[in-house]
């Protein structure tokens, strides 16, 4: 599923107008039509709806939705906010249908109606949110503005069509009140701003209304960001050949470990056999290798010596590894600077880099282009902000934009962690994952990913695929934990592990 930015979705609008030739009222019909249906399944016939209406199409899908609630028996009050004369187009099309249906309007026009407004608010059970969709610019308008903070203020359930009016559909930072949805109904693509903090905050639940725009629209103007779904996930895991042995899943080293922190390297080490590695082992320090190997005897070990402080603490023979991840609880000892330096350039496989592997990263960025196999990076919004000098809120706010330009400049393929992880590959190409919730939000569950990723892209035909499949499924097991267990917290990294089987047959055995 394609996800747009507001110049994009403006564009496969104007294409399915100008050149399909479809009418921009039909697609209005179509998208409060669609969110209609919705909502029918969910209100209840004695509910008074409230129906919010801007001068723009975002007003005009309101027209329709009202326009279906009536002739279905529900009780609306619309309610335009502003003059008559400004509904125009589209909209006047369809307020013009809704009135001679039998609908009527309440205008509110300055703040001598907000009274009335709010009068009219108690009477309602839920309200429909459609003043300001895609075509906000800036913030809301002063009078706009009191709206929501009263849409807000009243604590009756919102729907909003499109996007919760106010929120900018490419993100950003957020200033202003925008409204708090229940629900929002995006139409057909998903926006940025349904990824991005603090724009997702006010999203709630999220239902997508397909309104016909033609594949050709789509195509035509395509940011090649994506949504990666189960049905992603079924079509790209690569099943087992009958014939294959372990030396045809990969052969891996994971360099992870410190004398403080071995349990990470116990995480990282467990989820890439779990993750159905052919050949595993681990280089961790002498004083952790006994707690490393306790917890995960399928591993082979190449213990270093950890008051070695240059980068001979690797193994000598990393060209024999398919791939190397580092970093899941090294630390920042000088050493680990200088072991970053060796692997960037002496592995000939995929490198994986996280946590404190990326530490030294941002004073040695041009290595990455001159590597001419795979390099994957895995970091949260702290890490990457370090990684391009930015603030960890400049990394919320912008995170679509910031992660292409650096995957595109750098030939990396990054895993930018956090609620809605996103993966983006070295020709710029953009992915969301669906799967995950704050059960994940504990130390430890990104050395689980780690040890995911690394299986996986040793396992997978195409690097992408492998890291949206290592992200679904690090999400999915903590989606399936939380329900078999009703709660979001005391769900441990190591729990992640032990549930990874289950879930991936689950995943994989499920029709989408
Ligand atoms: N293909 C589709 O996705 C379809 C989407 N539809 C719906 O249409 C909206 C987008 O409609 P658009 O008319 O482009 O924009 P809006 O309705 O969101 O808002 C535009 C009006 O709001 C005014 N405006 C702009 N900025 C502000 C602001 N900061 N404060 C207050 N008002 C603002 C603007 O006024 P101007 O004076 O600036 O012209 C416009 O009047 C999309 O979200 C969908 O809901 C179609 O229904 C079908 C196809
Ligand atoms: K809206």
């Amino acid at each position: 599923m394609q996800i747009v930015s507001r110049e994009e979705m403006q564009a496969i609008d104007r294409h399915a107008i100008e050149s399909i030739g479809l009418g921009g009222h039909l697609l209005m019909e179509n998208a409060g039509r669609g969110i209609f249906e919705h909502l029918r399944s969910i209100l209840g016939q004695d509910e008074r709806i409230g129906v919010i209406i801007g001068k723009g199409n975002n007003g005009g899908d309101g027209f329709v939705i009202a326009r279906y609630l009536r002739d279905h028996g529900y009780s609306t009050d619309v309610w335009v906010i502003g003059e008559a004369a400004a509904i125009i187009g589209d909209s006047a099309y369809h307020k013009a249908a809704f009135e001679r249906s039998g609908g009527s309007v309440s205008y509110a026009t300055e703040e001598a109606a907000l009274n009335d407004f709010e009068k009219a608010m108690r009477q309602w059970d839920v309200m429909i949110d459609a003043l300001l969709g895609t075509g906000i610019k800036g913030a809301p308008r002063p009078f706009y503005l009191r709206i929501i903070q009263c849409m807000n203020k009243s604590q009756v359930p919102v729907y909003s069509v499109d996007m919760p009016s106010g929120v900018p559909a490419n993100g950003g930072s957020v200033s202003h009140d925008c409204v708090k949805a229940l629900r929002t109904y995006t139409l057909q693509c998903p926006k940025i701003a349904q990824f991005t903090f603090p724009s997702a905050s006010y999203y709630g639940e999220v239902a997508v209304v397909d309104i016909g725009l033609p594949q050709a629209s789509l195509k035509a103007h395509d940011g090649k960001r994506r949504l990666w779904l189960k049905d992603d996930f079924q079509k790209t895991y690569p099943r087992r050949s009958v014939f294959s042995h372990k030396g045809s899943h990969g052969k891996g080293l994971i360099v992870a470990g410190s004398e403080d922190m071995p349990g990470a390297a116990v995480l990282a080490t467990r989820a890439a056999l779990r993750a159905g590695i052919g050949l595993l082992s681990v280089s961790a320090p002498n004083s952790a290798k006994s707690i490393i190997a306790h917890h995960a005897v399928e591993a082979m070990y190449d213990p270093f010596d950890y008051r070695a402080q240059t980068a001979d603490a690797l193994p000598k023979q990393l060209s024999t590894y398919d791939g190397v991840a580092f970093g899941p609880g090294i630390g920042r000892a000088e050493r680990v600077e200088d072991q970053l330096i060796k692997l960037l350039n002496n592995t000939d496989g995929v490198l994986v880099l996280d946590a404190d592997g990326l530490f030294y990263l941002n004073q040695h960025l041009d290595k990455l282009s001159q590597r001419s196999s795979p390099t994957i990076l895995t970091p949260h919004p702290g890490e990457m902000a370090r990684l391009v000098g930015a603030t960890i809120k400049d990394v919320e706010n912008n995170r679509f934009e910031m992660a292409r330009t650096f995957s595109k400049t750098y030939g990396v393929y990054l895993i930018l962690k956090g609620p809605n992880t996103l993966v983006t590959a070295p020709d710029g190409q953009q992915w969301v994952n669906s799967t995950g919730n704050p059960a994940l939000a504990n130390g430890g569950t990104g050395d689980v990913l780690t040890g995911i990723v690394l299986a996986f892209a040793l396992q997978h035909k195409r690097i992408s695929a492998a890291l949206c499949n290592a992200v679904y499924l690090h999400g999915f097991i903590a989606d399936q934990l939380s329900q078999e267990l009703s709660v979001q917290s005391g769900i441990v990294a190591s729990d992640l592990t032990v549930a990874l089987p289950e879930a991936l047959g689950k995943l994989l055995s499920a029709t989408t």
